[in-house]
């Protein structure tokens, strides 16, 4: 099978990339772990190596606050964050000044921020933790998925550029809560641990039109469903958003944990984990067998 010719293809290879230090527990995860996992249409889950150990989800998890946050104030979140490629690294701070405290699309930091400050409203930075959390429970049809809270700590301690985008923000108006409670909600949202079965289990909304195919009930509209996919295909992965589309060809979005979620539309919902990253701080080997995955299978998008 295409998932065991991947295991053994990366079982061999040792140059996993670099680990994600500058947030203290992520840099000791050994570089060695791997996993992935396919969630079919009819709930059926296929799944080889470290598929069932929770990692740390990290920007993956912007996936879903993007969902929420779209469903709490439409299409007035286009007045706070763009839909445009960066070209930037995910926590640059450059582009936000020249531009205004808009940040450029909601899969960098500054974006995500400005979504958590949108899940904020009406409620207590807990209460906006917990939505997050009961929906990816709610998607995955899992309560076991935990937020890990040495990485939500690590996170603050180590946060100084995201406090720095978020005080910019803040000083240019796109703030409405103040800016220790955005990213309160959005270090939080970061660290939620989840295996690759389970966060492929969770991205089934967005593979089969906003539905979730075990149950046959709409989570988000068909619209929804496309326009996030749009906004992976174009920004899951920072100024490597590019080549992920040339090389795997399909919607996808990824974590400095080492995570990827891809979707292949109408057919399924893959996550992978490799804690290594490359150069653009995205899964290296996680890239490699999505495009051995999407390859071997015709599930490019283009064709
Ligand atoms: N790309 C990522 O996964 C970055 C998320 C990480 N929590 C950060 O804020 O830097």
């Amino acid at each position: 099978m295409i998932l065991d010719a991947i295991l053994r293809q990366v079982s061999v290879r040792r140059d996993y990339g670099a680990l994600a230090e500058y947030i203290a527990p992520l840099g000791r995860i050994d570089p060695g772990k791997f996993g992935i996992a396919v969630a079919m249409r009819d709930g059926g889950v296929i799944s080889v190596g470290d598929a069932e150990e929770p990692f740390s989800i990290q920007s993956i998890s912007k996936v879903f606050a993007l969902t929420l946050a779209l469903g709490k104030i439409g299409d007035a979140l286009w007045e706070r964050v763009g839909r445009e490629p960066s070209g930037n690294r995910f926590n640059s701070i450059v582009q936000l000044e020249y531009e205004n405290g808009v940040p450029r699309n909601p899969f960098i930091n500054a974006g995500a921020i400005v979504l958590c400050d949108v899940l904020l409203a009406g409620h207590e930075p807990k209460e906006a933790i917990g939505e997050t959390l009961r929906f990816l429970r709610f998607l995955s049809d899992d309560d076991g998925i935990l937020i890990d809270s040495e990485v939500a700590a690590a996170e603050k301690t180590g946060g100084f550029r995201n406090f720095a985008l978020a005080n910019f923000m803040m000083a240019c108006g796109n703030l409405l809560h103040p800016p220790e409670l955005a990213l309160g909600v959005y270090f939080h949202q970061c660290a939620v641990a989840m295996s690759c079965r389970q966060l492929a289990l969770a991205g089934r909304y967005l593979a089969f039109g906003g539905v979730n195919p075990s149950t046959g009930r709409s989570v988000v509209s068909p619209q929804c469903a496309r326009r996030v996919n749009a906004l992976m295909l174009t920004c899951g992965h920072y100024d490597g958003s590019g080549d992920f589309a040339f090389s795997v060809g399909v919607p996808g979005k990824s974590g400095v944990g080492g995570g990827i979620l891809a979707i292949v539309p109408d057919v399924a919902s893959v996550a992978v984990w490799s804690p290594g990253l490359n150069e653009h701080g995205n899964s290296k080997f996680g890239t490699a067998a999505l495009q051995t995955l999407t390859t071997e299978m015709n599930w490019s998008v283009f064709g």
